[in-house]
């Protein structure tokens, strides 16, 4: 469960990004995050997975109060999360297993159980054969799918994705999001931002709509 009660975030100096939300997101809820370029959809999404804090208010997530806990305590929040950033954040100078093995590397897994796990992430996103593929070989979707594989390997109950569409065609994008359906049906609790809206309409789910940090009217 993600829980925002009278959340604003203001960066250093500037202005309030996210400006006094209030919402709940149930756990295993697939949720689609709307809003135009600057709205805030990135922020509320690392307020959710604690890359940044909140300046006032408070985010519960899976019954941690993010805003309370101390800096040490954070990354076993994040063991429970899985995030697709928006500038993919892939490591050019790692074979494409590697880049996938790296949260599991950070949490500790035991090596055999982490080669399985690889190995069937990349199955699920149908990079299974490209595992000593450097990265940069890869297409545009072939490395969203690769982002994909990386933030699920770690089987998380929250998987967020920061505009996982964008700069994909429609086909390809529309096949990403039927990769975040299979996980929000196995149990994930999903937030996916974008802002092209004609892709959530087909999915008949939530539409969290931002305008300048507040909900869109
Ligand atoms: N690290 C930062 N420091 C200062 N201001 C920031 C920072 N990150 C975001 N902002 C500002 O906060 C506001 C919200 O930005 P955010 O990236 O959350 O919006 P967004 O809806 O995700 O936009 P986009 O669709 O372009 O990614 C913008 O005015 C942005 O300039």
């Amino acid at each position: 469960m993600i829980k925002f009660d009278q959340v604003t975030k203001r960066y250093p100096g500037s202005i309030d990004a996210i400006k006094g939300l209030s919402f709940q997101i149930d756990r295993g809820e697939m949720v689609f995050l709307a809003g135009h370029s600057g709205a805030g959809k990135s922020t509320l999404l690392k307020l959710i997975s604690g890359i940044e804090r909140a300046t006032m208010g408070n985010v519960v997530v899976n019954g941690q109060n993010l805003s309370k806990l101390r800096a040490s305590q954070l990354p076993y929040v994040r063991q429970h999360i899985g995030v697709v950033f928006q500038d993919h954040k892939i490591l050019y100078d790692r074979s494409v297993f590697d880049n996938v093995m790296l949260p599991l590397d950070i949490i500790g897994f035991d090596r055999r159980e982490s080669t399985r796990r690889v190995h069937a992430a990349l199955d699920k996103v149908g990079l299974l054969g490209k595992e000593k593929t450097n990265p940069i070989r890869l297409s545009g979707g072939e490395q969203q799918r690769l982002c994909i594989a990386r933030a699920v390997v770690h089987r998380p109950s929250i998987l967020l994705a920061d505009e996982p569409s964008a700069n994909l065609d429609r086909a390809y994008a529309l096949d990403i999001m039927e990769l975040f359906k299979s996980f929000h049906q196995v149990g994930a609790t999903v937030v996916i931002s974008a802002h092209d809206e004609t892709l959530m309409a087909d999915y008949g789910r939530r539409i969290i709509r931002l305008a300048h940090g507040a909900f869109a009217a």
